[in-house]
């Protein structure tokens, strides 16, 4: 599916190499102007390799790329400006103080936010003198976002914005995020925090494996398909309470006394699983109807393996 807007960010067939191994291998994909586009996949998947080549610093061994237009690799220099940038860690020098550093960013650009006020609602006014090296991890990066930010970007990249941050500092990102895309930017993040994802990206992008598994709206890809869980007692008997359900359900415990019910949840359903627990004598607990979460889909679609 296509996401809204115009594109800001084409990928098409993208492959990159690193020996043997395709870290990218086809990818296709489109971020549109004023929304947010996020790219998931597991740990080595290929996204940060991805950004990378949208954003000029590597290059791709076959496939095309257009970022606003223009070929990354060759118009670095028209685009710089026009793009902002906030890697997975560093992006700073390590001597350079908050404040002056992004004084400095901002004398790059023809519009710049004010400095010393994006300082402040991120937190920073009181390390404004702090060398990079010494502030924090969570400090570290929130002067990254700045960096990345302080130019009103066409387009951000954004590598794992939130990965360790506070709470706090996690909903001031979220907010600086929803702004730029108010103003008609076009945002690409990664994150492993799949609520995050939701509840940020108008469009999803999951990759396994250097290829595109699913795309579209969060909404999209969770479906309409609802879902029952309940807490009981550990070890009932579910072939039992199956049979006595629709044909095509499923149900499962994990962890022992957390059960899944997965089925056409109508009001003739939630009342059969209630009467058979109240039938062998079991209080069912936050008994729930939801729907499916982006972490469901992502793992149903990545598996549960972990990646080497
Ligand atoms: N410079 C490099 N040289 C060799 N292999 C690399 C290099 N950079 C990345 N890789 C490999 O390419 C694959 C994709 O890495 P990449 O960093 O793009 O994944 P990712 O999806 O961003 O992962 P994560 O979620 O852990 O950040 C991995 O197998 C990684 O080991």
């Amino acid at each position: 599916m296509t996401p809204p807007g115009d594109a800001a960010v084409e990928l098409d067939a993208l492959v990159k190499r690193y020996g043997e191994r395709r870290a990218v291998d086809g990818l296709s994909l489109r971020a549109a102007r004023g929304a947010v586009t996020a790219l998931l996949g597991p740990n080595g998947a290929g996204k940060t390799t991805t950004i990378e080549i949208c954003e000029g610093f590597r290059r791709a061994d076959s496939g095309t790329v257009r970022v606003l237009g223009r070929d990354p690799a060759a118009d670095g220099r028209e685009l710089r400006p026009r793009v902002g940038v906030m890697p997975q860690s560093g992006g700073v020098p390590g001597t350079a103080r908050a404040g002056e550093f992004l004084r400095l960013v901002a004398s790059f650009h023809a519009t710049p936010l004010d400095p010393a006020a994006l300082l402040e609602r991120l937190g920073l006014t009181e390390h404004a003198r702090t060398p990079f090296r010494r502030m924090s991890g969570g400090q570290q990066q929130r002067l990254s976002l700045a960096v990345a930010v302080i130019g009103r970007p066409e387009l951000v990249f954004l590598d794992e914005p939130t990965t360790g941050l506070d709470p706090q500092a996690r909903h001031a990102t979220w907010e600086l995020i929803e702004e730029l895309r108010a103003a008609g930017a076009a945002v690409v993040l990664t994150t492993h925090n799949m609520d995050e994802a939701e509840r940020l990206s108008d469009h999803v992008a999951i990759v396994d494996h250097g290829r595109l598994v699913a795309e579209g709206a969060p909404a999209e890809l969770t479906g309409a398909e609802r879902q029952l869980r309940f807490r009981a007692r550990p070890g009932l008997g579910l072939e039992e309470l199956l049979s006595a359900l629709p044909a095509g359900s499923a149900a499962k415990e994990s962890p022992a006394g957390h059960y899944l019910i997965e089925a056409d949840v109508r009001p003739e359903l939630l009342a059969t699983v209630t009467a058979w627990c109240a039938s062998h004598g079991v209080l069912t607990e936050d008994l729930r109807i939801e729907r499916r979460t982006l972490e469901d889909v992502f793992l149903e679609l990545t598996g549960r393996e972990l990646r080497s």
